[in-house]
């Protein structure tokens, strides 16, 4: 929602403000390349600049609600407004603010914020507030304040040369700018789970090379396609990153698996998924393995059992749902529009055995891995295929 006249976005971040200065310009840099590859992959034409520590983006007004929801997808913002800029006076400012008012305001209580970032004007912000308080008052019918808890909000920032009056504050993702951490390896499953755990990843700036198993008699073809097509939507919020899914053949060792492992079938399921990332993370310069594994949700995914799995690689284990409840990550399937893609029927073999293992030691896990599944999976790790998005 923005006054009529907006043809700039106001962007906040979050997360960068705490760096030292030199990071965060280095960040504020990177935080404007992904905005801009956003922008472009999506058709807006908008320029983004950075000024103090904000981001602005330049359109027209016909694209400033799309260049704000670019925005507002962009890792690392923490907010985006679509914003009228008019020169610093107090009176213009009012105006404008009374403007957008006769536009929006709809009954409802209503509050006036204003926030000034130099001191060089002559008059303060809660000057600002009460006058244009007053302005929006007059300008409506029927007015009533509620400064605590408005149904809108008709806000101004105040810079040197320019004022920013809008009255919609977008939320963006929070974290840091993609690529401003190391590289990850994510298991994709294509369920509702992985892509939301590889889309936390990348909140807080890691790119990540998605990494699908292909199962054989235990996948199939819509398996694959929920995989790819979250990934696809992924890529949405990175189209300036390598996201290509690496596909490796995986329907040998799960033949194996089936015939082979009893109640710990799982366990070595895991073991050898892991070593598959480890293998790829290393060819790739990649620094960590990322998994939409939780406590508890499945019986391969008891505390103690993400323990004894783990063992299978030196490599980190990120698990960035591992304390979330299943609505909760829905919900972020959701927002981030996974959800409609992870739930695509897959209607391929179940691998879990009857009566699963839900309390191993490493010791039984080992015991119960088929011989050589570690080769098989560096074996397999060779031979990824990369499927273009
Ligand atoms: N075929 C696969 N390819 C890549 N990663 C996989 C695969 N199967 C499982 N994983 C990884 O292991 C985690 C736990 O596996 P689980 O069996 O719970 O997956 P799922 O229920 O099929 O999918 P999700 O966890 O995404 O909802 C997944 O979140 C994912 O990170």
């Amino acid at each position: 929602m923005h006054p009529s006249g907006a043809d700039t976005v106001l962007v906040r971040h979050g997360d960068v403000g705490v760096k030292s200065r030199k990071v965060q310009t280095e960040m504020e840099r990177r935080l404007r390349d992904n905005m801009a590859a956003i922008l472009e992959d999506r058709d807006i034409d908008a320029e983004v600049e950075r000024r103090w520590s904000r981001l602005l983006v330049h359109t027209d007004e016909q694209s400033v609600e799309e260049a704000t929801t670019a925005a507002a997808d962009t890792f690392g913002v923490q907010s985006a407004s679509p914003v009228v800029v008019v020169s610093p006076e107090q009176e213009l400012i009012e105006e404008t603010l009374a403007d957008a008012a006769q536009e929006h305001y709809d009954g409802g209580t209503f509050a006036v914020r204003a926030r000034r970032a130099s001191k060089d004007h002559p008059f303060t912000s809660a000057e600002l507030e009460r006058k244009g308080g007053t302005a929006v008052w007059e300008a409506v019918e029927n007015p009533e304040v509620d400064l605590d808890d408005p149904d809108i909000t008709f806000s101004v920032e105040v810079r040197e040369t320019e004022a920013f009056v809008f009255i919609e504050k977008r939320d963006g993702p929070g974290g840091l700018p993609l690529g401003t951490q190391t590289k990850l390896v994510s298991l994709v499953s294509g369920g509702i789970d992985s892509p939301v755990s590889t889309w936390e990843v990348m909140k807080r700036g890691s790119p990540v090379i998605p990494v699908y198993l292909e199962l054989g008699d235990y996948g199939g073809a819509d398996h694959e396609a929920r995989a790819i097509e979250t990934v696809r939507k992924l890529k949405k919020y990175a189209p300036n990153h390598d996201m290509r899914v690496r596909k490796v053949p995986a329907g040998e060792a799960m033949n194996r698996l089936a015939d082979e492992v009893g109640p710990a079938r799982m366990l070595s399921f895991r073991r050898f998924m892991y070593r598959v990332a480890e293998h790829i993370a290393r060819e790739e310069s990649a620094h960590g393995i990322v998994t939409g594994e939780a406590i508890g949700q499945k019986s391969s995914q008891t505390a103690r059992n993400l323990g004894v799995v783990s063992a299978a690689t030196t490599m980190p284990i990120h698990r960035p749902l591992l304390t979330m409840d299943k609505s909760d990550i829905v919900a972020c399937a959701r927002k981030i529009d996974t959800y409609t893609d992870s739930t695509i029927p897959a209607g391929c073999n179940r691998i879990a055995p009857d009566y699963p293992e839900t309390n191993a030691t490493l010791e039984i896990a080992q015991n119960a891995d088929p011989d050589g599944i570690f080769e098989l999976a560096e074996e397999a790790a060779e031979n990824v295929e990369l499927v273009e998005l």
